[in-house]
Formats: structure tokens, sequence, C-alpha cells
């Protein structure tokens, strides 16, 4: 949430990490910011500069964001590079984002960044929550629902990090997280302070019941601590937070995403199989049939190129080939191509597919029909 003190909580949480000489490596990838009060490893803005991008592409400030990250997530595997060079030395690294969260969280760019970190590395996500601006329930549900749509986006471990605890203590939030009815209660409360037009009246009142008891499966996945970013109490507990959730993000979420990984390479795979299947079709390639009399015949439609059988017929025989020219191995344009789905000369299915596509192709040319029809072309 803009304003929550994410930038305060980064600038607190490297000093609190220095301070326990355990310096950790720092990103930032908000554009925008005018200062940034850390020492930063990697700042977006020394490679996009944000009010060129908002002139050059005649953009808004948000849009500007979304394009700045858009152009940094292009250069992530760098990123990665250098992260992971570091990642002997550093023990966590820690990445500021854009107050406009939205621009980071529902951006291609922000899954992008999100990813790639969390493919590589036990990836927790810090929610600041500005906890004296959260003291009404209608406002807590709607941060509470807005941190549920980015834990079920990004399919990170959260940490819910109450700020501001200096100004108000988030032991109410905490109440209403664990105890459905103390929510009812100040949902109660509110009614009576704003009348008719509080939460708890109309469709509201049961739009919310239902929505805390969706909220409570939610909490049920979160890790809460309070910190003040002015003061630096409560960041013990939140280090302490972040190694539950990373051996949290090892036993399960590590799991489920090399499972998805997983399904993910098995579909593309299935995908390419019938892609072929259909070429084969499209060439006509159905199994021979035995006639009555025993011979071999071909069950399939007979094609035009039957018609021109030998002569540019569009199908090279081996003994047509010159012999005094070499011919040239299989060029592809990018190495990748291989793997993407040209030939895989890892899969000896697909091989002996083409190898038999080739031999039928090769061999019965001729058919009844194709002979009939070159017959009355010739006239
Ligand atoms: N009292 C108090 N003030 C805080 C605390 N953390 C941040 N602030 C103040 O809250 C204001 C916003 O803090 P920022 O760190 O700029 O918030 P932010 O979320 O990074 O803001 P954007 O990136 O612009 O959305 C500043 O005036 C901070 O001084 C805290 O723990 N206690």
């Amino acid at each position: 949430m803009a304003g929550s003190g994410k930038t305060t909580f980064m600038q607190r949480l490297n000093s609190h990490l220095h301070a326990e000489k355990t310096p950790p490596y720092v990103i930032n990838l908000d554009p925008a910011t005018l200062k940034v009060p850390f020492g930063c490893h990697i700042d977006i803005r020394d490679s996009i500069k944000y009010k060129k991008v908002m002139e050059n592409y005649d953009l808004g400030p948000n849009g500007a964001i979304v394009t700045s990250l858009n152009l940094f997530s292009t250069k992530i595997d760098q990123v990665m590079k250098i992260v992971e060079k570091r990642s002997t030395t550093f023990e966590n690294c820690i990445i500021d984002t854009p107050g406009q969260i939205e621009c980071f969280v529902w951006s291609a760019s922000g899954s992008i960044i999100t990813e790639s970190f969390a493919s590589q590395y036990p990836t927790v996500i810090a929610y600041i929550v500005d906890t004296p601006r959260n003291q009404s329930p209608s406002t807590f549900m709607s941060n509470m629902l807005y941190a549920c749509s980015i834990l079920y986006k990004t399919k990170l471990p959260m940490i819910l990090v109450f700020n501001k605890n200096d100004v108000v203590k988030a032991d109410f939030a905490i109440d209403w997280m664990k105890d459905f009815e103390a929510f009812q209660d100040a949902i109660l409360k509110d009614k009576e302070l704003q009348g008719e037009t509080g939460m708890g009246s109309g469709y509201m009142g049961s739009l919310i019941n239902s929505m805390s008891l969706m909220l409570e499966e939610f909490y049920s996945q979160l890790d809460c601590v309070q910190v003040s970013s002015a003061t630096g109490a409560g960041f013990d507990d939140f280090m302490k937070a972040v190694k539950s959730k990373g051996e949290e993000y090892n036993q399960y979420y590590k799991k489920e995403r090399e499972a998805a990984l997983k399904k993910k390479e098995e579909e593309e795979e299935q995908m390419k199989k019938q892609s072929i299947n259909k070429l084969m079709k499209d060439l006509n390639l159905k199994s021979k049939v035995k006639k009555d009399n025993g011979a071999e015949s071909d069950s399939s439609a007979d094609v035009i190129s039957d018609l021109e059988e030998g002569e540019n017929d569009g199908i090279v025989y081996p003994d047509e080939e010159e012999d005094d020219i070499a011919q040239p191995s299989r060029e592809y344009t990018f190495s990748e191509d291989r793997e993407m789905g040209e030939v895989n000369d890892n899969n000896p299915d697909l091989q002996a597919m083409y190898q038999e596509a080739m031999e039928k192709t090769s061999k019965d040319i001729s058919s009844e029909t194709a002979e009939n029809i070159a017959k009355y072309i010739r006239g």
C-alpha cells in the first residue's frame, strides 16, 4: 500500500542486518523514487530513466512505471547472473518494489522478476501494512483482500508486517484475524458509528460475513509481525518469520513449483507430438491395408503429387540426389529452435515417425485415381 512505509522498512531492515553482521544484497525496483535512503547494489534507476520513459512513450506516471519495469525485466537474466555471483557472499537479498504495488504485482514484468527469483531462491513476500490507517474494519478488510490477491497471484509465502507500531499497536488487527467474532463486533460498532452507511448494514453486512470466512483460510497461511521502521522494534521477530517462511518455501512451495514446471513441460511435449501427428495426417500417411488378393495398397486418399510421379513431385528421392554435391547439414536459425519443437534429435519417437513418413511418401506415389487424372489431362 502506498505510504505504508516500505522504503523506511527497507532502510531499517538493511541497517538491522548490517548491525547483525549479515549485510543483505539490496535491490531497488522503484524507477520513480527520487531518493533511495539506503545503499543499493542494483538500482533500476541506473539503467532506466523514468522521466525519459514518460516523455518517449508519452505515458502517465503509472504507465511509465510499468514500462520501466518491462524494460528492466528484459535484462533480468543479467541481473540474476549478478545476484548468483553474489549469493555466496550475501545471506539475504532484499528488494524494494514501486509504491504503486499493482504496477508490479499485476504486470507481466512483475511476474517475470518474481518468478526469476522464486525459481532460484527461497523467496518471501513481506506485505507492509500501515497499522494506524487500518483501524477501521472496512479499510482493514480491503487491505487484507489486497494482500490475499497478491498471495494468490505470486503463490509465494507471505509475511504480514504491521508497521508503525510506535504509533498504534496492531493487537486489534491480530485479534480480528484470529477471532471471527471480534471482527464481527468491530463491524457492529462501525455500524453504530456510521449508521446505515456503515459496513454492517444491508447487503454489505452479509458480504462482509462471507468474506471474513474466506479470509480465515487466507490468514492461516500467514505469519504476522509488528514492527516500527521508525524505532527498529520487532525486526528480530521479522527475521525469525523470514527464516520460518524460507523453510516453508523449501518444504511446500518449491515442490509445487517444480511439479507445475514439470506439468508444463509435459504439456508442451504432448503438443509437439500432436502437431507432428497432424503433419503426418496432412501428408496422408495412413497405414497400408492389405487387399483381398494379398497385395498391399495405400488406404489413404490419392494426392495430386501422385500425378507427377518422379517429376517435380516435391519429394527428393535418395537416388535422385546428385552424388557430386555434398548435402549440407540442417542449419537452425537459432540453436534453441531444436528444443522449441523443430526436429528433436533426442526424441527417438519423433525421429522414427519422420523416417516412416519419408519412406511412405517416397514409395507409394502411384495410384489408380492419379493415373486416371493423368490420362484425363493428357487428353
Ligand atoms: N511513525 C512512523 N512513521 C513511519 C514508519 N515507517 C514509515 N513511516 C513514515 O511513513 C511515511 C511513508 O513512508 P515511506 O517509507 O516513504 O513509505 P512507502 O511505502 O515507501 O511509500 P511509497 O513508496 O511512496 O508508496 C514517511 O513519512 C515515513 O517517515 C514507522 O514505523 N513509524
